[in-house]
């Protein structure tokens, strides 16, 4: 029986590794972590992640040939293909910082790896790494190997979280990169003959190890760049009376561009792109090739952009102060459908108005005040560190209060902002939440879910990004 080992139990390699234990019934699978909560948890009821359909496919593997365990260097002794799906933040200290990617973890796996091993196996990144990450894992096998033979492939993984079962179910491609010698092809094939179990041969993409690790930092540089290029329209539609979602319908009907991926919206976030395409900047600069890394500088910038432009927004049209009024924020998440809050454009939408002393009331129905408290009063990129070396959230902000419901959230509130497009957010009884408000009640919807026209008829003042502007609006100088 042919033996996986996933190191890194997290929102990557848990989904992935029960999906492989599922489609290959013949192959037994040990996701292992460092942290024993995490473990404690996949051994659960109550899953780590929250990932429609995958509480299903875990009870149907677990303790068959899907197995979690903290007996890291055990699984890895016995498995034939390890693969390592660790994090890999943003540097925050010394040579890069702030934009390098930090490959501690990743070369603490490795050197566990070739530690343990007596067997020669093959090491797949399943993180996303800078391009060339596997010659530095090489050479740390290697150097360390006592003779065994390992083989190292670049898988990376394309999933976005909240349809990360159908997107594994379902790929568009599977990206497999190795060396092009015997030795290479024939690992690759063999991690090829795993994902046929049920992904169609010619949805199998194989490369050379660079094109491979490089692929993933330019996939997500270019679903990245679509969102600040529609988000940057969104502000030129605001000035022009042009509607951001009519521009983007237009655009994207040519097929040469496509419809995906156009949304405007508050910002960008999640644990990837801001990420992902800093560590590309740094690779283009160590590369003599500023120009190239200011061209993808300026995808974060507008991301930055959009989440001021927004808070300064909401400030100016409230006669350019929230202090001391009640602010409701709906969706704290990223995205729907998780409760993964990494990066999200909330945390920097509270932080503005907390800037401006805004009392904030704040409802998501995946994301605990804890979580919540933790990501207000962490440093930036320390989220991305695994949760046992994050620090404590030291004090909580006093100014923010977070309920289970959207109606008590919204209670006495100045304005409500939508920051994550829950599909529940859409079916609030709005009227009675304008009652309960103060007046006049404001709703600023960063994620263009709202029926503007129904929320207007109630009595709202309404800014959606990117939409012809209400008179108040208008009438208010936005500061951005
Ligand atoms: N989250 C996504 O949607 C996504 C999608 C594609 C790629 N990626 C990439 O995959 C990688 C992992 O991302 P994630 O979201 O799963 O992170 P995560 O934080 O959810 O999980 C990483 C896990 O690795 C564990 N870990 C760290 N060092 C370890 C070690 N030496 N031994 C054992 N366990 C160790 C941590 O405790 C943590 O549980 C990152 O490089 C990320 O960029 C993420
Ligand atoms: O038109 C859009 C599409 C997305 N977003 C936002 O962009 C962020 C990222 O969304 P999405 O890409 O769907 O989720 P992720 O889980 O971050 O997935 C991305 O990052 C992963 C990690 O590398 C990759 O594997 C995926 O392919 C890539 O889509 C979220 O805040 C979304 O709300 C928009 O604002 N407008």
């Amino acid at each position: 029986m042919v033996k996986i080992c996933c190191i890194g139990a997290g929102y990557v390699g848990g989904p992935t590794m029960a999906v492989i234990a599922l489609k290959c019934p013949e192959i037994e699978v040990a996701v292992v972590d460092i942290s024993v909560p995490r473990i404690n948890a996949w051994n659960s009821d109550q899953l780590p992640i929250y990932e429609p359909g995958l509480e299903d496919i875990v009870k149907q593997c677990r303790g068959k040939n899907l197995f979690f365990s903290t007996d890291v260097e055990k699984h890895v002794r016995e498995a034939d293909i390890v693969f390592v799906s660790v994090n890999t933040p943003t540097k925050t200290t010394g040579l890069g910082a702030g934009k390098a990617a930090d490959l501690t973890y990743w070369e603490s796996a490795a050197r566990m790896i070739a530690d343990v091993s007596v067997s020669d196996k093959i090491v797949v990144e399943k993180s996303t790494v800078p391009v060339k990450t596997a010659e530095a894992i090489e050479k740390i096998l290697m150097h360390n190997s006592k003779g065994i033979k390992f083989q190292i492939l670049s898988n990376p993984e394309f999933l976005a979280e909240g349809t990360a079962i159908a997107d594994l179910f379902n790929p568009d491609r599977v990206l497999i990169g190795g060396r092009e010698t015997p030795e290479g092809f024939k690992a690759v094939q063999t991690l090829k003959e795993v994902y046929a179990n049920w992904v169609p041969e010619d949805q199998i993409i194989t490369t050379n190890l660079w094109s491979a690790e490089l692929s993933k930092l330019a996939a997500n540089a270019f679903l990245a760049q679509r969102i600040s290029s529609v988000n940057a329209m969104s502000a030129l539609c605001e000035s022009t009376g042009a509607d951001v979602t009519q521009v983007a319908y237009a655009v994207g009907t040519d097929s040469r561009i496509g419809p995906k991926f156009l949304n405007a919206s508050v910002g960008f976030g999640g644990s990837c792109f801001q990420k992902d395409i800093l560590n590309l900047v740094y690779i283009c600069q160590c590369n003599g090739l500023p120009e190239v890394a200011e061209y993808w500088k300026q995808v974060i910038k507008i991301n930055d952009y959009q989440k001021n432009r927004f808070v300064n927004r909401i400030v100016s049209s409230m006669f350019n102060t929230v202090s001391n009024k009640k602010v409701a924020i709906l969706g704290f998440a990223f995205k729907k459908d998780t409760g993964d809050t990494r990066e999200t454009p909330a945390i920097d939408v509270c932080k503005g108005l907390l800037g401006d002393k805004a009392q904030i009331s704040i409802y998501d129905p995946q994301v605990t005040e804890e979580q919540i408290q933790r990501d207000l009063s962490m440093k930036k990129f320390d989220w991305d560190h695994p949760l046992h070396l994050q620090p404590m959230s030291p004090t909580t902000v006093k100014q923010v209060s977070v309920t289970w419901d959207a109606y008590e959230a919204t209670k006495g509130a100045h304005a409500v902002c939508v920051l994550t497009e829950w599909d529940e957010f859409k079916s609030l009884d709005y009227q009675k939440i304008f009652d309960n408000m103060q007046k006049p009640a404001f709703i600023f919807d960063g994620r263009n879910i709202m029926n503007v026209n129904k929320l207007r008829e109630i009595g709202f003042i309404v800014y959606s990004i990117g939409k012809p502007l209400d008179a108040w609006l208008k009438d208010m100088p936005a500061f951005i």
